[in-house]
This record gives structure tokens, C-alpha cells and sequence, in this order.
């Protein structure tokens, strides 16, 4: 890691950057609390019409398959068009892509235009790298120590960074990997959580060049969040407010002291 969590964070909260979000019906609202909340500018534009435009002065865009149709498809490629033109980050969130030959298409498709970040759980990345995936629907169904593996494969195929989450994260480059410990058991009980981070993937990857320690830094900051909401909490209704408030409450001194991050490998051949 050359930033830490906590170096990223006070520079997102210096100049909170403008997050593009295509996301689906379920994760709209709460995603865009999370970003508020964690201090970046979130901003739901999708139609064809205008997410190219609005991705060329976006400092990120985050693509999400969750509830999909033609009309997002269209915005998806536009939008993912009017990143890469102008240089910005974008991060896949391959939602239940191993559930129908609709997603699986798409999810194919926007592979293969190389995301700078892709953020699954992960019977989503086991399916996506081309693995045995136990995953029915939105829910992850395997474990993520499985999915490392797969996880490096199309992080190399790619030159993507994957960050794998469930009850311990995997992040990797292709060469560098991390696991990160935290969050809560309450936060698979809370829908649109892996969707809402997938937005914050997008946040810290707008304020460095370095997609790993971006996606490290917004795992990070989820994780310690989650473990200070969980603290108090009676179950995952109560949970839900409490992790907004530690999502703002985090500071960079916090995250850097209380993240558990632990490096596996710097070069793996
Ligand atoms: N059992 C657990 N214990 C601690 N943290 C967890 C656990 N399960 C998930 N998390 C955390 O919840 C967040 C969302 O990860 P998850 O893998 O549940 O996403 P997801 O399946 O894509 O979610 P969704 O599609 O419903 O938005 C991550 O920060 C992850 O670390
Ligand atoms: C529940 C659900 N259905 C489609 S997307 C979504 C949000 C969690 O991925
Ligand atoms: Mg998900």
C-alpha cells in the first residue's frame, strides 16, 4: 500500500469527489446516503441520453447490473464510453451475474471494457472468472478464501483490481493481495450494503491514481464503520442508522488505527 485508508480518506473529505452511480432500483437511495455520509458527492445519472456527458465530468463512475434492462445497458456503455475518454475510474458490480443468460451476457460484456475496479461477493466473482459458483441470486452462497484464486485470475486477465467482500474481504491487483477483517454480521442483512460500497469503491478510486489502495481504503472504511455500528445494535433495522453515522463519524486517524488489514503477498508468480 503507498496510501493508507486513512490518507485517502482526508483527501476524499478535503475535496469530495463527484461519484456517478448507475445502480439499481433497490441500492438508489441508500447508496447515495452511504456516499454522503462517508463525505463524497453522489449523483444517480444513467440515461443514455446524458451518461456520457455527465461521465466526462464525473470523478468516477460505478456500473451495477443489480436490476437490469435495456434502457441501463444503454447507459451503461455510454457512460463507460465517456469515462474512458476522459480518463476517469469506473467499477463493475457484477450483481447475481451467474443467474441468467441475460447476465451473464452483459456481465461478459462490460468485462471485457477492462473496469478499473470489480466489487462482488463471491459466488459473483467465481461466476465472472469462469468457476463453480454456488450463487442463485443477489446473495453470496460461498465463501471468499474459494473465490482468491479466481479473484487473481481476472485481476491479471483483466489488469483489473477485484475486491472480493463477506465476512473477511480479499483485494487484489494480480500481484498484490490483502485480506481485510471488520464489519458486521448484521450487514448481509441489509440490502444494497455490496452496493453501496461499490459507489465508495468509486469515491476513493476518484482521489488516487491507484485503484488497489483505493478499493483497500473503501473497503476499509466499511469495515471499521461496521464494527463501531454493530456496537449497540439489536438487530439489522437498528443497524442501518448507526452505520451511517459511523460511516461520517470514521476519521482518517480512526481508519488508519482500527482497519485490520493483513498483506498476503506482495509477488506471487
Ligand atoms: N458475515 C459478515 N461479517 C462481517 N462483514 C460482512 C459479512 N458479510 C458481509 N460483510 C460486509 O458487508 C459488505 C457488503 O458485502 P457483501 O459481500 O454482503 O455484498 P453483496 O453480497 O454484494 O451485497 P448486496 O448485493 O446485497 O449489495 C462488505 O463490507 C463486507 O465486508
Ligand atoms: C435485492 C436486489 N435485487 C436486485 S439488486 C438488489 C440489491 C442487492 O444486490
Ligand atoms: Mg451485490
Amino acid at each position: 500500500m503507498t496510501r493508507t485508508p486513512g490518507y485517502l480518506l482526508a483527501a476524499l473529505r478535503a475535496e469530495p469527489p463527484l461519484v456517478q452511480c448507475i445502480t439499481n432500483y433497490v441500492a438508489m437511495n441508500i447508496a447515495a446516503n452511504v456516499l454522503l455520509a462517508a463525505g463524497a458527492s453522489p449523483a444517480m445519472v444513467s440515461d443514455a441520453d446524458e451518461a456520457e456527458e455527465f461521465a466526462r465530468i464525473a470523478g468516477a463512475l460505478t456500473v451495477n447490473i443489480g436490476t437490469l434492462s435495456e434502457p441501463f445497458v444503454e447507459g451503461m456503455r455510454a457512460a463507460i464510453a465517456g469515462a474512458e475518454a476522459a480518463g476517469r475510474p469506473w467499477v463493475l458490480d457484477p450483481v447475481a451475474c451467474q443467474a441468467t443468460a441475460y447476465r451473464r451476457r452483459i456481465s461478459a460484456e462490460l468485462l471485457a471494457l477492462h473496469p478499473t475496479i470489480i466489487r462482488g461477493n463471491a459466488s459473483e466473482i467465481l461466476a465472472l472468472a469462469g468457476e463453480v459458483s454456488r450463487g442463485r441470486g443477489v446473495d453470496g452462497r460461498d465463501s471468499v478464501a474459494v473465490a482468491e484464486d479466481g479473484a487473481r485470475l481476472l485481476a491479471r486477465k483483466h489488469s483489473s483490481v477485484v475486491a472480493v467482500t463477506g465476512a473477511v474481504d480479499f483485494v487484489t491487483d494480480g500481484t498484490r493481495a490483502v485480506r481485510l477483517e471488520g464489519g458486521s454480521p448484521l450487514m448481509p442483512m441489509n440490502t444494497a450494503m455490496g452496493c453501496s460500497l461499490t459507489c465508495l469503491c468509486g469515491a476513493y478510486a476518484a482521489v488516487t491514481g491507484d485503484p488497489f489502495d483505493a478499493a483497500v481504503g473503501a473497503l476499509a472504511h466499511f469495515a471499521v464503520a461496521g464494527s463501531l455500528a454493530h456496537e449497540g445494535s439489536t438487530g439489522p433495522g437498528s443497524f442501518a442508522p448507526r452505520f451511517l453515522d459511523a460511516l461520517h463519524a470514521a476519521t482518517p486517524e480512526r481508519l488508519d488505527a482500527e482497519a485490520s488489514i493483513h498483506t498476503i503477498e506482495e509477488v506471487r508468480a
